[in-house]
This record gives C-alpha cells, structure tokens and sequence, in this order.
C-alpha cells in the first residue's frame, strides 16, 4: 500500500448549463421530467442502506400543480431512529478506519455522476417537489451540489495538510480525528445542495450521520442519497430518516452519543434544537459540536449614487427568483428620495413582464411556494400590508392557491422603518422599500443596521467610492455576506463562501474549511526521540 501524501486539485465551479430552445440539454432534461411525472414513486427511509418502509407515510406534490402527487413517503418515528442510530455508530468504526482519500473518492465520483448522467434527475426533481424553475435548479440541484462535494473534499486535503512544527529530537503531529459518536443533519427545503452538503461534510471528516430532510423536499433529497450510494458510500455512513422535528429530533438529540448538529432552516427551529441540547447537557460524552445557518432579513441599501439600472436588476433578482425563498432573498430596501421615482419607474416597467407559473414552461420567471403553510403566511403579510395606513403596495399582491400555491411578486413602499414587512423574515416574493431623504443617509444606515435581529447578506448599491468605504465599515456586523453593486443572492461555493451571524446562524460558511474542521477532533501527538531521564534537570541551583 502506497503511503504517498495525495493532493486534490482546487476545484473549479460546475458551469450552469443554458438550456436554450432546442438545446440537447433542454431535450433531454424535458424528457426526464416527463418520466418522473408519468409514475409516482414510494420512498423509503435507508438505513444501514437497508430500504425500510413504516407505514406511516406522507406525499410529496408539485406545488405548482397540488393534485399531482410525485411520491409517497414513509416517515420515522422514535423506533426507526435508534436503530438509525445504532446503524450509524456500528459504520462509525469501518468509515473512520477508511483512508481520508478514499472517503472522498466516493464524493469526487457522485460530484462527476452530477455533472453527468445524474443532472436530469436532480433537476427535474427540485423543479418538481419544489418548484424551481429550470436556471434556478441547476445552479442549485446539479452546480452547487458538485461544487460542495468537490471544493468540500479540497478543504478536508487542505486541513490535513495543517501540521504543527517539529523541533529537534522531537515529532509533532496532528491527527484530524471525526467527532467521536454521530452527526445529526437537518435539512431545508429550499436548496437539494443544503440537502446534500449538510450531511456528506461530516461524513468527508469521517464521521457518520443521521439526515432528517425537509418534509417538503424529500422527494429532490431521496435521489441525491440513492445517488450516493451508487458514487460508493457504504452503508450506514448516511442514514436517510425523512419524519417529523418532533418525532425524530428528541430522540436524536436525547442520545448520550450525538456528537454534532449540522443545521439549516429557521432560526425558531433552531433555537428550540439549542434548547434541547442544553437541557441535555449532562448526558452526552462530549459536548455536540452546532453548526447551524438560520434565517435573513436581507437588505439593499442605495446610495444616492447608485446606478438605478443596475439596482432595479438586482431588487427584482434578488427579491423575486426561486419566489423569495432563499434565505439571502433581498426583503428591505432603503432608497434616497431623489432616486427613488426612477427606480419605481423601472420596477413596474421590468415587473410587467415577469411571469409566474409552472416551472416546466421554461419562460416563467417563478413558480409556486413550497405548500399551503408557505402560502398562508406570505398571503397574512401581504394583508397586513395592504390594511395598514402606512404601506402601499405598488406592485402585485395578487395570491391563488387554486391549482397551486402562487403568490405575484409584490412591492410594498412603507413610511415606516419599523414596519412589520421590514422586521420579519417572511421567506417569500415581497420586498418593502423604505424611502429616506437624502441629506439622511446616517439616519437609514443606523436604520439598516439596526431594524432587524438578523445578518445574513447585504447589498450596497452606490458609485461613490468614499460612501462605499463608509458604508462597508458602517454595517460591518449587519451581514455575513455583503456585497457591492450585486444582488444579495447567488454566493458560489469556493467564491462568496456563506453564512450569517446574529440570528442569522453561527456563521461557520457552507463549504469551506471553517466548516469542515467543525466535523474533526484534532488530536495531537508529541513524539520525544531522546526523552529525558533526569528530572532535576528544571530546578534551580542554590548559591
Ligand atoms: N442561512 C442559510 O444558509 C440558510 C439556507 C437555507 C435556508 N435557510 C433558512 O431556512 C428556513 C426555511 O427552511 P425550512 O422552512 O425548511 O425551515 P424549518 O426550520 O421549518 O425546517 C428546517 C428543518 O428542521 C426540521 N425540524 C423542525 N423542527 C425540528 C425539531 N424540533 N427537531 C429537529 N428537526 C426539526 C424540519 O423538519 C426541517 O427538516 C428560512 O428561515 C431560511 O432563511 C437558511
Ligand atoms: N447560498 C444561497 C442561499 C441559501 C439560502 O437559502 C445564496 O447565496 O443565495
């Protein structure tokens, strides 16, 4: 056996491919979502890589078309997660035996079958169970989903590669251990790479895990573990336990032996994870590692510089693709008054041709929200909104939930900077504008900075490079992820690495070293060549 140190290249980013009209790629991916249509499939949980079926099942719909059911799915109670449990601590020994690289090859190679045969079944997946049109799957299903697998495994070589320095006589080292027990990953429904990345980075350090995905994205997540398992990875190291927080969590979170949470989706869902943890405290070996990215309140600031072409393009992308559900979708926006009459003007002339509707219609621009619950609570802001005195909504608003769960893009204008729509994550397409005078920058930064408990991204939209300057330094702590003149979505795995702070989540960035060393105990070894035989060597003569 070859002992050579084994490099990884630095990756490059998957490219999204374009799909256009007649297009091998637009073919070929209609078809598959044709098949995927035509035959409802059951899924079953997998654990141990054993298909396990409970009885107890849901379904997976299209929420652009909510009669058409895409799956049945059978969901985990208390008992199917011990033995999930059991499974992953039992694969615990093996994988963390298995040589680093290796444990990556097996993740290189579902990156390539991505890029390659698998792509149509991810995409039509995500644009099916979750409604995302053909560009948004892609870059999310196929392109990020790759790009974790890839850049993750060049992060964990990079790590190893982290040695302390030897002196004479002695050897230091530094040995990347996984986290001794299990990782528990909860995924969101909004992105089929979260779905993926949140369990498989634990696993790259060697650690095994248990996966509970999104009720509401199972359908996109199931095929991204059958996937895995057809790259190689042996069983038990990811068990798939699709079931309800409160069926699955407190038996996960109550065993002596969890080791980590790796964690996306709400920032209420995820305080109420802390809590568990917290009241458990005494139980567990070690303490569990919590990584966990969590809600956004993201803003666009605009200076009176800005370029308003360029800020239109960016409210309508940022606020509006994938229907606003993407937890860096821009929800606020400040714009000095002298500005503001030509950005409306552009709004309501880009809008006007903005269509929603089903994904499979390659023109529409969005589609429906995740489900019912979604749908509700998107419509009980906009009715706020449009009861309230001190907002206007001048654009959309309309919302039907007849054959599927849509919502227009909708811009509310507001005199209130503290208004409900300007706070609170609302997680779907409405954005509030708040108009400030432009002799009060000061005044909206403080604003901006101050409105909402979150910081996950930012834009700054201006051309005067002294207020960019002053602008950064201003909301230094307002966003994990701030960007100038560009829109607050669309961060690349290896480029914008992601995450918030403040109740934005605990800012380790998805796909990047920091993360991936949260999955390792570091263990050091001091090896002495000449070790000491006298112990009086230390002490101190006496005159
Ligand atoms: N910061 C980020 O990187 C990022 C990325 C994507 C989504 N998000 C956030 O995710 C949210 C949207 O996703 P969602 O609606 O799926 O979030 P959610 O909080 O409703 O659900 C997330 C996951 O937690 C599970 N869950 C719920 N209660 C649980 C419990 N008690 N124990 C264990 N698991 C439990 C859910 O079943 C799901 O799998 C938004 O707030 C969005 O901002 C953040
Ligand atoms: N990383 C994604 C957002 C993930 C949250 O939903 C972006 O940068 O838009």
């Amino acid at each position: 056996m070859s002992n050579a140190i084994y490099q990884i290249m630095r990756p490059q980013n998957e490219p999204v491919l374009s799909f256009l009209p007649g297009s091998d790629e637009k073919k070929s991916l209609k078809r598959r979502i044709a098949e995927m249509k035509a035959s409802a499939i059951e899924i079953p949980l997998i654990i141990n890589g054993k298909e396990i079926r409970t009885g107890r099942t849901g379904t997976c719909i299209i929420p652009h078309n909510k009669s058409h059911v895409l799956a049945t799915c059978h969901m985990a109670g208390p008992r199917e997660t011990e033995i999930a449990i059991r499974a992953a601590l039992e694969a615990g020994k093996k994988w963390e035996a298995t040589p680093w690289d290796h444990r990556l090859a097996v993740f290189l190679r579902a990156a390539e079958l991505i890029s390659g045969p698998w792509r149509d079944t991810l995409n039509a997946a995500t644009m099916l169970g979750q409604s995302k049109t053909v560009y948004e799957a892609d870059a999310d299903a196929a392109c990020e989903l790759a790009d974790f697998f890839r850049f993750n495994s060049y992060f964990v070589r990079q790590i190893m590669e982290e040695q302390p320095q030897s002196v004479p006589g002695v050897l230091n080292r530094m040995e990347y251990r996984p986290l001794e027990g299990f990782v528990f990953a909860v995924t969101p429904f909004n992105f089929t790479a979260i779905g993926g990345n949140l369990p498989s980075s634990p696993a790259m350090a060697g650690n095994t895990v248990i996966w509970k995905p999104s009720s509401t994205a199972i359908y996109s997540n199931y095929y991204v573990m059958k996937l895995l398992t057809e790259a190689g990875l042996p069983d038990g190291v990811i068990n798939f336990v699709p079931g309800a927080g409160s069926e699955v969590g407190p038996v996960v979170m109550g065993h002596p032996m969890l080791a980590g949470i790796h964690f996306t989706g709400s920032t209420a869902t995820f305080n109420t994870m802390w809590r568990t943890v917290a009241q458990n405290l005494e139980n567990y070996r070690n303490y569990p590692r919590i990584v966990g990215e969590t809600g956004g309140k993201d803003f666009l600031f605009a200076h009176v510089s800005a370029d308003t072409d360029a800020l239109i393009h960016a409210i309508i992308s940022g606020s509006f693709s994938y229907q606003g559900q993407k937890c860096s979708a821009t929800s606020r926006v400040y714009i000095p008054e002298s500005i503001w009459p030509d950005v409306k003007k552009g709004l309501l002339r880009e809008m006007a041709d903005l269509k929603t509707g089903d994904v499979e219609d390659f023109t529409n621009y969005m589609g429906a929200v995740i489900d019912q619950a979604a749908f509700d609570s998107v419509r009980s802001y906009i009715d706020f909104a449009r009861a309230s005195p001190e907002a206007d909504i001048i654009a959309g608003g309309g919302c039907s939930d007849e054959t599927g769960f849509f919502i227009e893009p909708t811009v509310i204008v507001t005199t209130d900077p503290h208004f409900k729509t300007m706070q609170e994550e609302i997680f779907g397409p409405v954005v509030t504008v708040y108009i400030y005078k432009d002799d009060a920058c000061e005044k909206a930064l403080e604003l901006c900075e101050s409105t909402s408990g979150y910081a996950l991204t930012g834009a700054i939209f201006a051309r005067d490079r002294i207020a960019i300057a002053k602008i950064e330094k201003r909301l230094t702590y307002s966003a994990g992820n701030l960007y100038i003149n560009d829109k607050t979505t669309g961060a690349f795995v290896g480029l914008q690495p992601f995450g918030g702070s403040r109740a934005s989540g605990t800012n380790e960035k998805a796909g990047s070293k920091h993360n991936l060393s949260r999955w390792m105990s570091p263990r050091t070894i001091k090896e002495n060549f000449s070790p000491s035989k006298n112990y009086r060597l230390g002490l101190m003569q006496e005159s």
